[in-house]
């Protein structure tokens, strides 16, 4: 049985907790850490089988493994306390581990691991394998609704008004690494894609708000030396935050399930 513990149970946190309880595989919830303790333990009387609201050095004492599904400026103390302890962090925060590149060094050296699982994206399975190959271009071209980006840090930042638009507003376009890093809760999908194929620095990525769509979209070509492709993903918004799809939460289930199951499908 693997106890697993979620470092943050907002949105994609509550998703997944609630499938691990429902859950006939080896695995078991053991706590969680929040950011306002009162919310979440209010949150957590949901649940079938509460288990305890904690700090994150708890949090990491108590698991075998650690979901982050907290905000992006707090994975880098939640990934510290869990690779020091020697164990796995599953994580979407892909911006935030595009960030720090002792990140491989940091986990070989406590024997601990980091998960990026794949979150609001397809295809990482394929762009890794054509990355052991040579990879000519990647780029990404993310279109959401307006209120999946009005509040995101860069348009807030900057007075970019979303609230009048009535057709398509680029409103970002560059690497990936500065996509990621101006849009922190919006484009971890980019970073991943980036980490994933030839760098953040060498995918390319546009950001539209789109008035006329209800998903949030990204579309994705990639060309390399064993096979040219082109992927698209409509993901449908959580009610609670829009900017995070409906799809991520069960990603890092699917990722949960890939650390206990005699069988692992894809790469
Ligand atoms: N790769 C991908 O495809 C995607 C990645 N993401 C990323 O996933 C993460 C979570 O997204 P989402 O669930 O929508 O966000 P939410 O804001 O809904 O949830 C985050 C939760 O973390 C809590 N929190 C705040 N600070 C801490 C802390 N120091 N320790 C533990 N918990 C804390 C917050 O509590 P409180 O509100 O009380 O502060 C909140 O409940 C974000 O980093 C986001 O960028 C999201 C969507 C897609
Ligand atoms: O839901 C999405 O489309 C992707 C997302 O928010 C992210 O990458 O952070």
């Amino acid at each position: 049985m693997k106890r697993i513990g979620i470092a943050g149970f907002g949105t994609i946190g509550r998703v997944v907790a609630r499938h691990i309880e429902n859950s006939d595989l080896p695995l078991a919830l053991a706590a969680v850490s929040a950011g306002d303790r009162t919310r979440a333990e209010a949150a957590m009387a949901q649940l079938a089988r509460p288990v305890p609201v904690v700090d994150t050095a708890e949090l990491v004492a108590l698991s075998d493994v650690i979901v982050d599904s907290a905000p992006t400026a707090a994975f880098r103390d939640i990934a510290e306390a869990t690779l020091c302890a020697g164990k796995t962090l599953v994580t979407v925060s892909g911006a935030a581990l595009m960030q720090w590149p002792g990140a491989a060094g940091f986990a070989r050296d406590h024997g601990g691991r980091i998960i990026l699982a794949t979150g609001a994206l397809l295809g990482i399975d394929a762009v890794r394998a054509a990355a052991i190959g040579s990879i000519h271009s990647v780029t990404m071209v993310t279109r959401k609704p307006v209120k999946s980006l009005i509040k995101a840090d860069h348009v807030v930042r900057n007075g970019i008004d979303l609230t009048e638009i009535d057709e398509p507003l680029k409103i970002f376009e560059g690497s990936a690494r500065e996509g990621a890093i101006a849009f922190p809760a919006n484009v971890n999908v980019a970073a991943a894609l980036g980490l994933a194929g030839t760098g953040p620095d060498q995918t390319r990525l546009e950001i539209w708000a789109d008035p006329a769509l209800t998903r949030n979209t990204h579309r994705i070509i990639v060309d390399s030396d064993s096979a040219r492709f082109e992927l698209a993903i409509e993901n449908i918004p959580t009610d609670e935050n829009p900017g995070t799809g409906r799809i991520t939460a069960q990603s890092i289930v699917a990722a949960l399930h890939d650390l206990v199951s005699p069988i692992r499908i894809g790469t």
